[in-house]
């Protein structure tokens, strides 16, 4: 019975073949064509899983594996007939990628998987036009349902896992949103490739403090059954402060770089209530960096002295509970970065934003100094002995606040180490008469 069960398609498939001219004559196309995918059903039902790219606003971590699992396809095998290509200039090569509509065939086992990447119009909101709402149908048949649920998505979800490791490609999400109006869905999130160059090794700091902030984020990314044991969210918090121009965003990319973590730009400016705020930090995949920049500048209440519900208002304690309460439930190995040039000035702030728990490590990038400056004269004009001029350069420092940023231009102007040290020497001077 089974056998003849397994034929009865094939012999169906024939005899519609064979029929089709005559079926076609006599039965409207319409028809003819529900019938058959009827007989298709009958024989080889078929199941569809719908993979969104978000959910309730939480991107689905299965879209985002299949879509690095289908990118490595495409470019690893023969490719559909319609994908893809995109490549930046600092890019060796173009990378291709899955077109909307296209269909990849996938093989596992013996299961033959069809994906389709898919979008749907959303309409406008207010004068905001939404995203489009992508999503991927997965279609099987449907015997294999239950390997495909137990083996098939983990094993995609695996191999993208690996395949992240491997290619090391960062992320740089910031809100794409019109400038000054709000966030409106929680799924504004925009991305891009980050392509900075900024390691740790050629960040120009002192070395006792970038060895404890490296040695602290090993630790903390090596620390997952630590957290779960102690019920503790796996997340950790720094305050990066100083001067414009002391490498603040330098040292960020340079963490990134280092643990291989998405970034994630986060204006609160944009951001009208808390129940927004939730809904984008629910959106942010796990192992990311979420970056606030310039604290002392946003505009925050005091915790107690928010009011109660006002539209364009952000409150510090929506903050301080969206980290600590969000994270204990969900999300991985969250970083969350504060930056400021003013700190000082964050006395006005809530003092619990800065307790133990919530701001883990700070970090001062301040005026430049002989150590640092050594370093960065190593790493822009291989001067690595010392120098005739590191003297002068040394007592001037005593009397001039000076930032990296504005050597670094200095050293960037001429490839001569003698020629970058006087214009060095002379900027100091400036500074120093002025
Ligand atoms: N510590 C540093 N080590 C190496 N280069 C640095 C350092 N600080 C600054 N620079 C150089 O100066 C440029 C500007 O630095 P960066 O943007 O990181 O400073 P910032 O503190 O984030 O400034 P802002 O507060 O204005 O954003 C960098 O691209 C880099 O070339």
């Amino acid at each position: 019975m089974e056998v003849l069960k397994s034929l009865a398609p094939w012999v169906t498939a024939a005899v519609l073949v064979v029929l089709s001219p005559m079926v076609e004559d006599l039965i409207p196309f319409a028809v003819s064509n529900y019938l058959f995918s009827r007989a298709q059903d009958y024989f080889f039902p078929r199941l569809t899983v719908i993979i969104e790219e978000r959910g309730d606003f939480i991107s689905d971590q299965i879209y985002e594996a299949a879509t690095t699992y289908l990118r490595k396809k495409i470019n690893d095998s023969p490719k559909p007939k319609r994908f893809r290509c995109r490549k930046t200039i600092k890019q060796n090569k173009p990378i291709f990628d899955i077109a909307r509509e296209e269909e990849v065939i996938d093989n596992f086992r013996d299961i033959r998987l069809k994906w389709k990447l898919r979008e749907e119009k959303t309409e406008h909101l207010q004068l905001q036009p939404l995203p489009a709402k992508k999503f991927f149908e997965l279609t099987f048949d449907k015997r294999f349902e239950e390997d495909v649920v137990e083996s098939y998505l983990p094993y995609v979800l695996d191999r993208a896992e690996e395949i992240q490791r491997e290619e090391k490609v960062i992320k740089l999400y910031s809100l794409d949103c019109i400038p000054d109006m709000p966030v409106l869905t929680g799924r504004e999130w925009g991305s891009t490739i980050l392509e900075h160059p900024a390691t740790f090794d050629k960040l120009a700091m002192s070395p006792e403090l970038k060895r404890s902030l490296k040695d602290d984020l090993d630790r903390f990314v090596n620390r997952k059954e630590w957290y779960k044991k102690v019920g503790r969210a796996w997340k950790r918090g720094y305050l990066i402060y100083g001067p414009p121009g002391t490498g603040k965003s330098s040292l960020i990319a340079a963490m990134a770089n280092h643990l291989k973590f998405d970034i994630y730009f986060l204006d609160i400016s944009n951001i009208v209530s808390d129940s927004m705020l939730r809904k984008i930090l629910l959106s942010i995949s796990n192992r990311s960096m979420i970056v606030i920049e310039d604290i002392d500048c946003a505009q925050l209440e005091k915790r107690g002295e928010e009011k109660k519900i006002s539209y364009y208002k952000f409150t510090l304690s929506g903050l301080l509970n969206v980290m600590e309460g969000l994270w204990s439930s969900c999300g991985d190995e969250r970083i969350i970065v504060f930056t400021t040039n003013h700190k000082d000035d964050l006395d006005r702030l809530d003092p619990a934003l800065f307790r133990p728990g919530r701001i883990d490590m700070h970090v001062p990038m301040l005026y430049c100094n002989m150590d640092v400056f050594k370093m960065l004269a190593s790493t822009y004009l291989d001067v690595n002995e010392d120098h005739r001029l590191y003297g002068q350069i040394k007592g001037l420092f005593a009397n001039a606040e000076v930032t990296l940023a504005e050597i670094a231009e200095e050293f960037s102007r001429t490839e001569d180490p003698d020629a970058a040290l006087e214009a060095v020497v002379e900027v100091l001077k400036q500074k120093t008469s002025s």
